[in-house]
């Protein structure tokens, strides 16, 4: 579809978005900010997991393997609530009916040890306890530009994120941090900086593109578990981009039907490196490097945009 049209789309919209408001000068939703005071006493255990990304990065991805490596392989047992249930969502809350809990905090304190926990919360958000409590966290970060446009065509399909307008209108806010959880940039130098002063494993989604068996594997290591081949091949098949599109439990096509609409651009929508080729015209992508590499040129990160 023509990029206008899905802009169009996403302004038909009738149901109201989310509303906006900040957290030390970042963009939160008002339910983030209405509840931050306990997401910033959060009491971390020891042996809690965190799976840190800006969102649109790889997440459910990473929170699927995790999972498959803490089940041993087993579909089933994987299979046995969303991801979202699976992991609470530490900083998420969103009102929804039905009235069950969607509070990821709720979520993670009813939750026996050892807990996995997601957040896109940046570096210098993420409550204190995890510090204190030396917990290990993955965090996985995704080149800018596929990033943006993930982002993008989430905003156009879920509620819980405010209306993008349009293309041109949302790469600019993304550009100047003026999108949910903040700046990418910023986002992704911070943990980059902290990865050696804690025990923070940073991975990147177009590594795991090209070769998940040796990202599966720097996991393991990580989380000092160990799977015989055959489980080490059942965990690669089945954190497939085809096989997560297909299951109810990643893809979100059993829970939250009242927030994404699905029909706009599916949760699971194409999984690749570089389809930002399909929407930056050439003076947005000319435009967007010369800007990149100003707010780049302080770090020694480097992504690839296309493999
Ligand atoms: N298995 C697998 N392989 C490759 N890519 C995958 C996989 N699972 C999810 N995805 C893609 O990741 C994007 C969603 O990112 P997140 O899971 O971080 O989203 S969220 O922030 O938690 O909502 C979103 O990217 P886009 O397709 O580019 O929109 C998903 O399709």
């Amino acid at each position: 579809m023509a990029l206008d049209k899905m802009a169009d789309v996403s302004l038909k919209q009738t149901v109201p978005r989310v509303e906006v408001g900040e957290v030390e000068g970042i963009p939160f939703t008002k339910q983030i900010c209405s509840t931050w005071d306990q997401v910033w006493k959060f009491k971390a255990r020891p042996d809690d997991l965190l799976i840190a990304t800006y969102t649109k990065a790889g997440t459910t991805w990473t929170q699927e393997i995790v999972d498959m490596i803490q089940q041993n392989g087993d579909v089933e047992k994987c299979r046995r609530a969303t991801t979202y249930r699976r992991h609470p969502f530490l900083e998420w809350s969103i009102q929804e009916p039905p009235a069950e809990s969607y509070s990821g905090l709720e979520l993670a304190e009813a939750m026996p040890s050892p807990r996995t926990l997601k957040t896109h919360l940046p570096v210098q958000l993420v409550p204190p306890s995890f510090w204190e409590q030396n917990c290990k966290i993955i965090y996985v970060a995704r080149n800018a530009k596929d990033n943006l446009v993930s982002y993008y065509h989430f905003h156009r399909m879920s509620k819980g994120m405010p209306d993008p307008v349009t293309w041109e209108e949302f790469m600019e806010k993304f550009m100047t941090g003026k999108v949910l959880w903040g700046s990418w940039y910023d986002h992704v130098k911070g943990w980059w900086k902290a990865k050696d002063k804690h025990r923070i494993l940073y991975l990147f989604y177009e590594d795991m593109k090209e070769n998940p068996k040796q990202e599966i594997q720097k996991i393991l290591k990580f989380l000092e578990k160990d799977v015989n081949e055959e489980v080490l091949n059942k965990i690669l098949h089945n954190t497939s981009f085809e096989i997560m599109k297909e299951n109810p439990m990643t893809n979100y096509t059993t829970e939250f039907r009242g927030i994404m609409d699905h029909s706009i651009s599916p949760f699971m929508r194409k999984g690749v490196v570089g389809d930002w080729k399909n929407h930056f015209t050439v003076a947005q992508n000319e435009k967007f490097d010369e800007d990149y590499k100003k707010k780049m040129a302080d770090t020694s990160l480097v992504f690839r945009m296309e493999l």
